[in-house]
């Protein structure tokens, strides 16, 4: 039987605080001077000992894992692409072609794909040869979600599990720092949604355009988004995160909440990227507030509602490129940053060994 007690996340505790702290403080460098780094130092140190009591080394073992589903409102022309566009891009991220696989490239993290319930399945003699690839499908594609339901509560539960066990593989595997990534056309839509309904915000104040879609499109998508809001709100999605996804998730959207979950279970910091993967942040938090602790904002999107979100979790983001991509790109952009914080933490000389007296 599903329970959301699987997901029991807790806070992170304060006993390691002062010994980290310390050792920042040690460094030859004014108090405070690495501003931003020091806060993500604390954190993936704090983070770390909770996992395995050791704070005086932060060790990054990095995963990025995109997740892609296909969503049932993208027939209503919410987006500048048809959704045979989301098979496609997971061909190319197969393929090694799409802006995630140049950035993971450029920082040497690992890549994995999934595939959460796009239209039609990749080929299987593809996917059995592609060692970086999982298919996980929850069903071709949600249900319109701005005239029904858009996938039922089981699919809900079997996509948190889905996505929790996929987390799970990764850290066994030795992941110590979680990036995920969305492909799915219409998914911003959906994303607009949750947000709408858990920050109590109305559906105009986050909408944006997504791919890039015209007035007259904005329009539309707001209209349909509003529409399932309204339902969702009726059928209780306000206080009931399961409710809340099947009204108006997506399979990928909904494999990602379960991820985020299960790596603050098992202490494990996640990266978060732009606008969809803080929809399901947002439904992570619901679930469990806990999840916070874990959560470490990469940037700003250039999605219109984004900047609510990132104030919901009174975020600071690690960087603003005016990206409106998704794929992950935007956490694995800042992936280097938190090398940094991991560096200067592991490797800067203290005044005493240095012998540099202030
Ligand atoms: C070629 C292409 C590649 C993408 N890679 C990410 N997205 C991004 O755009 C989609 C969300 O925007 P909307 O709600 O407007 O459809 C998602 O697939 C997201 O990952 C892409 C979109 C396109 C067209
Ligand atoms: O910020 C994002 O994740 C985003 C924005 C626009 C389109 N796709 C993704």
């Amino acid at each position: 039987m599903f329970n959301l007690a699987m997901f029991d996340v807790s806070p992170l505790g304060s006993e390691f605080s002062q010994q980290i702290q310390q050792q920042i403080d040690s460094k030859t460098k004014p108090l405070g001077a690495l501003g931003q780094l020091e806060q993500l130092a604390r954190q993936l140190a704090n983070i770390q000992a909770q996992r395995t009591g050791q704070w005086q080394n932060i060790q990054l073992a990095p995963q990025v894992i995109v997740f892609a589903g296909d969503h049932g409102i993208a027939q209503q022309g919410v987006s500048i692409a048809p959704s045979e566009v989301t098979q496609q891009m997971v061909l190319n991220f197969i393929h090694g072609g799409a802006a995630i696989n140049c950035f993971c490239q450029s920082n040497s993290l690992p890549l994995h794909i999934v595939d959460a319930g796009i239209l039609l399945p990749i080929a299987s003699e593809l996917a059995v040869q592609t060692d970086n690839f999982t298919e996980s499908r929850l069903g071709a594609g949600t249900q319109d979600f701005s005239q029904q339901a858009a996938m039922t509560l089981t699919q809900v539960e079997q996509g948190l599990l889905a996505g929790k066990a996929i987390v799970q593989e990764k850290i066994a595997q030795g992941a110590t720092v979680m990036m995920f990534g969305e492909m799915g056309i219409a998914n911003t839509s959906s994303a607009t949604a949750i947000a709408s309904i858990l920050l109590k915000q109305p559906v105009e104040q986050l909408v944006g355009k997504g791919t890039g879609i015209s007035e007259q499109q904005l329009a539309l998508k707001t209209q349909l988004i509003s529409q399932g809001v309204e339902r969702a709100i009726a059928q209780g999605a306000t206080d009931n995160a399961l409710t809340l996804l099947s009204e108006v998730g997506g399979f990928e959207i909904v494999q990602i909440t379960g991820a985020i979950l299960a790596c603050a279970q098992a202490h494990i910091p996640v990266l978060v990227d732009g606008f969809i993967v803080s929809a399901a942040a947002l439904a992570a938090y619901q679930i469990n507030p806990a999840v916070k602790d874990y959560l470490i904002f990469a940037h700003q999107s250039d999605e219109h509602g984004h900047q609510a979100m990132l104030k919901a979790f009174n975020a600071q983001p690690l960087l603003q490129l005016d990206l409106r991509l998704g794929e992950g790109t935007g956490a694995a952009l800042a992936m280097p940053l938190l090398n940094a914080a991991a560096s200067f933490y592991n490797h800067m000389a203290s005044f005493e060994s240095a012998g540099v007296t202030v």
